[in-house]
């Protein structure tokens, strides 16, 4: 198969491109950049491509479908809605990291990304990627889902399902480290700044709360609110999500654990742990996303805490995830499973 890549120039367009290279049903990757820039070699335009052949092309929707079979948008924030339309109207399939497409609600998306928001008619089109819980064959436009949201969501999904927690006593504690901000230079992002340091940014105004809610009433319409916060960790991959609920009275401990085992047995990429904690570096380089679980009887608090690698579950890996589903192809082609050591 031929797919197209559209910002390989990226963090997780550059992990991406890795992972499309290695997906044993993938031919050939053809990339494509701005529409008004020059070809350039990918060598050239990241170093870490050295001795690579591959050329970055400027973007042309009509070529690529005329080529391809797919196209991945691992752009920023924005682009799509503006790129992405002649592939929707031919109903050419689209495979989405940004959010432009995530959020059902052009106000919404509006209010939380500071941004035109896509047509509405396009937005409820839209397939959330989250692969665990929405298979994508059968769509077209697939919105792959945000980092902090994929980690939080499969936290709390057999929580909020299966009605076992009070369902406004969600909080959500997520830290990622700085490539979930992409490459561009931003004051917190800068060395000085993050290393031996913590930052907590966003308070309340993360583009990532909509999308939870959004999933979270699917799920079940009781729940009002979350409360979300995120923090910058001094590291370069990972996200942990720590998160708290109060449990609805009569649940036990064995029965937090089921609701965990039963939702994800038969997934591969979502590992369950009762008696250790998962840490980052078990999952980074990995596609898992690893949920700890314990019961405070005294609080009557659930603690769970959720780790993903945010550029493969976050980013990359479940993008993949969604091409195997679009086209029925195993569900673990192409995923990486061996953490990066030590
Ligand atoms: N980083 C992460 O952990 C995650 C990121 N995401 C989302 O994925 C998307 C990419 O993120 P990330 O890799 O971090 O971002 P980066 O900032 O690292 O990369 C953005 C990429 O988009 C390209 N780009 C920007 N504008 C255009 C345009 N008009 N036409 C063509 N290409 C364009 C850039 O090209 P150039 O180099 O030429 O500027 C670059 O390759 C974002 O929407 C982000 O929110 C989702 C989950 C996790
Ligand atoms: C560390 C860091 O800055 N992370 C980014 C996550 C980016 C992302 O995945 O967000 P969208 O795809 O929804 O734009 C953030 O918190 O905004």
């Amino acid at each position: 198969m031929h797919v197209a890549l559209v910002g390989v120039t990226g963090y997780s367009g550059m992990i991406l491109y890795q992972l499309l290279q290695q997906h044993p049903e993938v031919n050939q990757v053809d990339l494509y950049g701005h529409k008004n820039a020059k070809a350039q070699s990918l060598a050239t335009a990241v170093p870490q491509f050295i001795g690579s052949q591959a050329m970055i092309e400027p973007f042309a929707a009509e070529k690529i479908m005329a080529v391809d079979q797919v196209i991945f948008f691992a752009t920023s924030a924005g682009v799509t809605t503006e790129l992405a339309k002649t592939f929707i109207a031919a109903n050419f399939p689209v495979i989405d990291l940004s959010g432009d497409y995530r959020l059902r609600s052009r106000s919404s998306f509006k209010k939380w990304y500071h941004k035109e928001a896509p047509d509405q008619a396009a937005l409820q089109r839209a397939h959330y990627g989250l692969a665990e819980f929405h298979q994508a064959s059968g769509q077209t436009y697939i919105a792959n889902p945000g980092c902090y949201a994929t980690a939080t969501l499969l936290g709390l999904a057999p929580l909020v399902q299966q009605g076992l927690i009070e369902p406004d006593s969600i909080i959500a504690d997520a830290k990622s480290g700085t490539s979930g901000a992409g490459k561009k230079l931003a004051a917190n992002t800068h060395f000085t700044q993050t290393n031996e340091n913590l930052q907590v940014y966003k308070v309340n105004q993360h583009q990532h709360i909509p999308e939870i809610m959004q999933q979270l009433q699917e799920w079940n319409s009781q729940v009002p609110a979350i409360q979300f916060t995120t923090t910058l960790l001094p590291i370069t991959r990972g996200i942990m999500s720590s998160i708290y609920a109060t449990v609805k009275q009569g649940v036990t401990t064995q029965a937090l654990q089921h609701a965990f085992q039963d939702t994800y047995q038969e997934q591969p990429f979502v590992r369950v742990f009762t008696e250790q904690l998962p840490t980052l570096k078990q999952v980074i380089g990995t596609n898992f996303c690893d949920i700890g679980i314990v019961f405070n009887p005294i609080t009557q608090k659930v603690f769970v805490v959720s780790v993903i690698d945010n550029l493969l579950k976050g980013a990359g890996g479940q993008a993949i995830q969604n091409f195997n589903q679009l086209f029925s192809f195993p569900i673990a082609s192409g995923l990486p499973q061996t953490p990066i050591l030590p």
